[in-house]
């Protein structure tokens, strides 16, 4: 049975029209209920590391570009919640596998916190020495966010930066764009903000000319 709590194929026609989507109450609430639990669990046991920017031996730590901490799923992927999430996410790969081709082969993710004062600079998911992500996926854990409590995503919509939206982080709401296209940034939170972040990856990452 789907843990999907919305019509994929409506999903894809917008990502195939706009290149970006916002789904609230995208995941049953006990599914991100347990998510955020589990994020909780895990930072509590010290296991986060802060974030750094880059990849592999370009990685840096830049705390003037972002200041939240992270874990990568695939280190607490026994855990039921991640597993059912995981799965959800996969789901969700297979239908735009079958319905934009864009031949997604694998999602790595991570959890994020953001503690109070934390922020994210405007950036694009994309590495320079390699281009395998493709389809970004936020996904936000936090219950009651006030309205005053910022932490928005702000998603650019064109190329200029002209014209955004913003987005609450408020728990259920599934975000995805496509990441060598879209520039986005996290405005400061005022509280603690809890999300899984993820990029679905083509196979392979090198251009193919
Ligand atoms: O948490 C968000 O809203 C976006 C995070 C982000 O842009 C990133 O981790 O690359
Ligand atoms: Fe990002």
């Amino acid at each position: 049975m789907t843990a999907l709590r919305f019509d994929l194929d409506a999903v894809l026609d917008t990502l195939a029209d706009q290149g970006w989507i916002v789904i609230p109450q995208a995941l049953p609430v006990d599914l991100t209920a347990n998510l955020r639990e589990a994020c909780l669990q895990v930072w509590d046991e010290g296991r986060f590391h802060e974030a750094a920017t880059g990849r592999a031996g370009g990685q840096a730590r830049r705390a003037e570009i972002r200041s939240d901490s992270v874990l990568w799923l695939d280190q607490v992927d026994e855990l039921p919640a991640v597993r059912a999430y995981n799965a959800a996410m996969d789901e969700i790969m297979q239908a735009v596998n079958r319905g934009l081709y864009l031949g997604l082969a694998e999602l790595e993710s991570h959890f994020a916190v953001y503690p109070e004062g934390a922020f994210y600079k405007k950036h694009l998911d994309r590495f320079q020495d390699d281009d395998a992500r493709t389809l970004t996926t936020v996904f936000y854990l936090n219950e009651n966010w006030p309205a005053d409590a910022g932490g928005q995503i702000r998603l650019y919509l064109d190329e200029a930066c002209g014209q955004f939206i913003d987005v609450e982080p408020d728990a259920g709401t599934l975000v995805l764009f496509l990441a060598d296209r879209f520039w986005h940034e996290v405005l400061p939170a005022k509280r603690q903000r809890l999300s899984v972040t993820g990029w679905y990856r083509r196979q392979g990452g090198s251009l193919p000319w």
